[in-house]
């Protein structure tokens, strides 16, 4: 874009190249343009010092055309179409010292791709694409521009994704719906009502329910399974009154009959005392044999319970129940003695008959 200007219009000292076919031919320049020098900075062209009138320094190279000339005046510098170089009009160009033309390069028009989700179509839009980038050619050395246009449509020549159906095994299924654990004192029912954007309402006469609180929340749910075997204690019998009873030292929790030391019970001793005809219920636990009939009455689980153990070992049922209870801590008053073979017994039983 070479902004040209008449030559008369500059009265200063610049340098200057004249292009016209017809001052080379006549000696004058009748008609020409002054381009500036920035646009052509390699090339060499003559140059004209212009003081108060023109004057050519160096003619310009003889063009191989001939032409007549014209009638007009030298310093005629008016802008015409003739501004255009000669080999362009005749277009012989091999002998003519030329100048390099410039062009109007119109920018590269970049065509959007269209993008269909149809295979058919993307391939279509590929193909035509890739003979447009195969028609152009590469101009003045810039980058090619089709290029970014190719990559985007190799990117969209590629098949679409899989649309994801119900059917496709592939994907993981939707977690489930979060559920609200079910509480012992609201049965679960089953939901028909459809399930909408809100939550379903309370029943009406649950409304004037008060809310829960944090309090309820802590509290332990009302039991109703029988898994339970906690039997319901007499007035008086509660373990404050059980611990108040083995705190006093002439509770005789032991029963009675029995020497203030301990005494050597063989199993056939133990399995007598069963609690039966009216006596006493003896238990072993560890080694150590327990009058458990003045227990019976505080026994949190019931006397049916603690009878089980009447007349045997009961370590094992005990633990069964609860291992976290302090066996000793409970009946430590009511140790009667400890528990020995029958033949250790009996020897015992011989040694007192020879006393
Ligand atoms: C001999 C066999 C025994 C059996 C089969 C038995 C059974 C039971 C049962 C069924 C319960 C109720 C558990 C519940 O609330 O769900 C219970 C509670 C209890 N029993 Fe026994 N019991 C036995 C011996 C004993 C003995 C010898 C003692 C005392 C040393 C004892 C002390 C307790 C206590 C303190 C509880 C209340 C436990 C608690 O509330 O966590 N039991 N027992």
């Amino acid at each position: 874009m070479c902004s040209c200007r008449p030559l008369r219009s500059s009265n200063t000292l610049l340098t200057f190249t004249i292009y016209n076919l017809r001052t080379a031919q006549n000696g004058l320049a009748r008609s020409g343009y002054i381009h500036c020098d920035r646009m052509f900075p390699t090339l060499p062209s003559p140059s004209v010092q212009l003081a108060s009138e023109p004057s050519i320094s160096q003619p310009p190279p003889k063009p191989t055309l001939e032409e007549p000339p014209t009638d007009r005046a030298p310093d005629d510098a008016t802008v015409k179409d003739d501004s255009k170089p000669l080999e362009e009009k005749d277009g012989n160009t091999e002998d003519f010292q030329t100048t390099p033309k410039a062009f109007a390069s119109s920018p590269p028009s970049l065509e959007v791709p269209t993008l269909h989700l149809n295979s058919d179509k993307a391939d279509k839009t590929t193909t035509t694409t890739e003979n447009q980038a195969d028609k152009k050619p590469i101009q003045n050395g810039s980058a090619k521009p089709s290029e970014p246009v190719a990559i985007a449509l190799n990117n969209a020549a590629m098949p679409p994704p899989p649309q994801p159906t119900a059917s496709s095994s592939s994907l993981m299924p939707p977690p489930p719906p979060p559920r609200l654990r079910p509480t012992m004192s609201q049965p679960q029912q089953p939901q028909t009502a459809p399930v909408g954007r809100y939550p379903p309402r309370p029943n009406p006469g649950s409304s004037l329910r008060p809310p829960p609180s944090a309090a309820a929340s802590l509290r332990v749910p009302p039991s109703t399974s029988n898994s339970s075997k906690r039997a319901v204690l007499e007035p008086g019998y509660s373990p404050l009154d059980w611990a108040a009873l083995t705190s006093n030292p002439k509770n005789n929790l032991r029963g009675a009959n029995l020497p203030p030391t301990l005494v050597k019970v063989t199993p056939s001793m133990l399995k007598v005392q069963n609690g039966r005809k009216g006596r006493d219920a003896w238990t072993s636990y560890q080694g150590k044999v327990y009058n458990i009939t003045p227990y019976v009455p505080f026994h949190p689980g019931g006397k049916g319970e603690l009878l089980r153990g009447a007349g045997k070992d009961s370590a094992k049922l005990f633990m069964e129940v609860h291992p976290w209870v302090n066996w000793d801590a409970i009946l430590g008053e009511c140790l009667v003695g400890i528990l020995v073979s029958e033949n250790d017994g009996a020897a015992e039983n011989a040694l007192d008959a020879m006393d």
